[in-house]
């Protein structure tokens, strides 16, 4: 379902990501891991279309992505968590999830209210303080908040960049419960994690990245590839 090939991105003559393949199919979790500045974030950059891929192609569901504004990249099924979370200042938590609902168009209002309230269900605490300002906050809401902000928009591929980063440990196990239910409605996840362990909890197959290419890809279930993993991303 999801097709990456060839996919290359600058950032002005910096050369970041240089000739990207990946496949991955419906309810599938890649890990994406590699030493730091390798690139994992230019790649989920130029997916989303944050970054303009200067050369190949990302096809999710037959459609071809490279070349689409964010905006409708966005359209297209791809929900974005990007490492800053970017919970909008000045909004309340509520107006944060209202925006993931632009993802898809064509919900009633009635349908609109009734995802909202089924993300309420899931995560009461954002129900609780749906009328605070998003920035104000713990650090682990923003990120329940910016991954229920992608849920309320049913992705059928989902980008997260490093959810645990900074996370206490009770929340960083919320945090890959959720990636495990976006697993079970059907969606890839492109998982970068520094925390590898905890990502190959959750993950099924992994990649690892240097210079911008896939320099090696195991089964996360396989000790062997597992054991190659960890010596490629030992520091
Ligand atoms: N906006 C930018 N302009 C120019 N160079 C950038 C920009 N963003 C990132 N880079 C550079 O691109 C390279 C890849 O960065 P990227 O953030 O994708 O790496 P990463 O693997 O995600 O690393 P980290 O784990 O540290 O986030 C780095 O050398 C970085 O300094």
């Amino acid at each position: 379902m999801l097709a990456i090939r060839g996919l290359h991105s600058h950032y002005g003559l910096s050369h970041i990501i240089q000739g990207i393949d990946l496949d991955a199919r419906a309810g599938e979790v890649i890990g994406i891991f590699g030493r730091n500045g390798v690139g994992k974030t230019t790649l989920l950059k130029t997916i989303a279309g944050w970054v303009t891929a200067s050369a190949g192609t990302v096809t999710l569901a037959e459609r071809g992505l490279c070349g689409l504004s964010p905006d409708r990249v966005c359209h297209a099924g791809v929900g974005f968590v990007p490492e800053d979370r970017r919970i909008f200042p000045g909004l309340t938590v509520e107006e944060n999830l209202s925006l993931g609902l632009l993802q898809v168009r064509g919900r009633s209002r009635q349908q609109e209210h009734r995802a909202i309230d089924a993300i309420y269900g899931r995560f009461p605490r954002l129900g609780e303080r749906r009328h605070q300002l998003g920035t104000t906050l713990s650090g682990g809401e923003q990120q329940m908040l910016a991954m229920a902000r992608v849920m309320v928009g049913e992705p059928r591929l989902v980008l997260i960049d490093e959810p645990s980063e900074g996370l206490a440990p009770m929340i960083v196990a919320e945090v890959f419960a959720i990636v495990r239910e976006l697993r079970d409605r059907g969606a890839i996840v492109l998982l970068v994690e520094q925390n590898v362990h905890e990502a190959l909890s959750v993950a099924d197959r992994f990649h690892v990245v240097e210079r911008g290419k896939i320099v090696f890809s195991g089964e996360a279930g396989v000790e062997t590839d597992c054991t190659r993993l960890m010596q490629l991303i030992a520091v």
